[in-house]
């Protein structure tokens, strides 16, 4: 087995008393998607936080190649090629499409000690960031400004701009939420292509999209890793069954047969 691109382990986050966290161990391959579900409330964000390290861990590890990031800061680790969206838009709204990319791409190269290199920081963030848009399918917004776009659109724009800082590997956030089938049917392809260049750990509720491009599943309970496996062996296994059960509709798609 190659070394995990990224990997977690016993990872843990304390809030007061609450474990939102409880030593959860995964691994994450190159050229696969890892959805990680479960209840409202289960702790997959805080995980996404402790691996993108905007929060500090209380106890566990994380490695990136094998490499031990635990104590990294959030813009060490983005610099290493860890990439994150959130459950919010973070897009500036009256800036145009490319020039959301393009200072997504500034940020990741910009060496503020170069400063005589400004130029062809530029000339290459832009690059980076043509290259984002035509990834994420939204080249011919190029010029379009940030807040004309629809929801989906600002979705699939989040995904570009962490496109153009160039991670290894992306933590998306639910990033089908709030959207229609049409915009889904499009971010769930953007997904799959993702997949071709980098590795990618998926939050998602919407248990039919997760079932459609999730190599492996690893669901979550109170903070701990309840099960982990293929879509087939969290299908039809009896604990996350019964774990899902009393919960809301999307929640219980893994009981549906295939
Ligand atoms: N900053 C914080 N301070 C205190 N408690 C927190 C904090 N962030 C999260 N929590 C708590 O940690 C637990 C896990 O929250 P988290 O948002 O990670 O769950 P989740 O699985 O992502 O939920 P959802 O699917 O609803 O987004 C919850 O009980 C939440 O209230």
């Amino acid at each position: 087995m190659t070394t995990a691109l990224l990997e977690a382990r016993n990872v843990t986050r304390k809030f007061g008393a609450l474990v939102a966290v409880n030593k959860v161990s995964l691994q994450l391959h190159e050229r696969e998607i890892l959805a990680v579900i479960g209840t409202n409330g289960a702790g997959k964000s805080t995980l996404t936080y402790l691996l993108s390290g905007e929060l500090p861990l209380s106890d566990g590890q994380v490695y990136l190649r094998g490499k031990d990031i635990s104590k990294w800061s959030q813009p060490a680790r983005s610099q290493a090629g860890v990439g994150r969206s959130y459950q919010r838009n973070n897009i500036f709204l009256p800036l145009s499409v490319r020039e959301n990319c393009r200072l997504a791409a500034q940020a990741k190269i910009q060496k503020p000690w170069q400063f005589w290199t400004a130029a062809q920081h530029c000339r290459r963030s832009l690059e980076m960031a043509d290259h984002a848009l035509e990834q994420a399918g939204l080249s011919r917004y190029a010029t379009t400004i940030a807040a004309n776009l629809s929801h989906g659109q600002k979705r699939q724009l989040e995904v570009a701009m962490c496109l153009a800082q160039q991670p290894e590997v992306l933590l998306l956030d639910e990033p089908l939420a709030g959207m229609g089938a049409e915009e889904s049917e499009r971010m769930l392809t953007l997904l799959h292509n993702l997949k071709k260049n980098l590795a990618v750990l998926l939050i998602e509720h919407d248990m039919d999209a997760v079932f459609a491009v999730a190599d492996r599943l690893t669901v979550m309970v109170n903070g701990a890793v309840l099960a982990s496996g293929l879509p087939h062996e969290i299908r039809n296994n009896t604990a996350v069954q019964t774990a899902y059960l009393g919960e809301s509709d999307h929640a219980t798609a893994p009981l549906r047969p295939n």
